[in-house]
């Protein structure tokens, strides 16, 4: 089985030190998670390429980027030029998907569908092979710092039994996450594990994904 990887979001960082808190990090994770809002497809606003073109300088990590908007197909190549080397969009923004991830993947960067608590896997039956990833969410999108809803657990297992023997997509994890949750999100078949406050919101950030790291290194 391949390793867990562990994406902080730097959602729950402090921005005006944004470069030390990458830095705090950059050996710890695997991936670095960037929240973009635009205050109509979630209730809050964040930030755009620019931002992410910054991020970019600070770090060699790879750019995780979830894209949280309305009609995301506009800003796919922003963002790709910025510097993202992943880039999620939500199976509820995207009336046409499949043209919308190959967009994505035009640009070179891996693409992923990120879906809401209430929508359901199977809906994604038919566009599974054509993403790098499945971003599935165990909050609703909007804010850092939510519990996590059990129940994305179910649909972890569910989507992990659509994707059978494959390798791809990977399944990621975001919202809620902690050494609780993370265990079980990846018995049920999670990869990739997205934590903003579990690991920003402490004293010592790197420490907290060794934590995570040893929560499920028996499973
Ligand atoms: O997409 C998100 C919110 O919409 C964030 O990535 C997520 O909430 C991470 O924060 P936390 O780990 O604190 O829940
Ligand atoms: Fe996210």
């Amino acid at each position: 089985m391949a390793p867990v990887r562990i994406a902080p979001s730097i959602l729950s960082a402090d921005f005006t030190r944004l470069a030390d808190a990458i830095g705090t990090v950059s050996s710890a994770a695997d991936l670095l998670h960037v929240d973009v809002m635009d205050g109509r497809f979630v209730p809050n606003i964040t930030l755009g390429p620019l931002i992410v073109e910054a991020v970019r300088r600070t770090t060699d990590l790879p750019i995780d980027v979830h894209m949280m908007i309305v009609e995301p197909d506009r800003y796919v190549a922003d963002f790709r030029k910025a510097g993202a080397d992943m880039i999620s969009v939500h199976v509820e923004a995207c009336p046409h998907l499949q043209r919308t991830i190959e967009q994505i993947r035009e640009t070179g960067a891996l693409a992923g569908v990120a879906i809401n608590p209430a929508t359901p896997v199977e809906m994604l039956i038919d566009i599974l092979p054509d993403v790098d990833y499945v971003l599935v969410m165990s909050v609703n999108p909007g804010f850092g710092g939510q519990t996590f809803w059990p129940r994305a657990v179910d649909k972890i297992r569910r989507l992990a039994a659509l994707r059978g023997e494959r390798e791809r997509p990977l399944i990621e994890v975001d919202g809620g996450i902690n050494q609780a949750t993370a265990a079980s999100v990846i018995e049920a078949g999670a990869d990739i594990l997205v934590a903003g406050s579990f690991v920003f919101g402490a004293e010592n950030p790197s420490a907290q994904i060794e934590i995570l790291r040893q929560a499920v290194a028996p499973l």
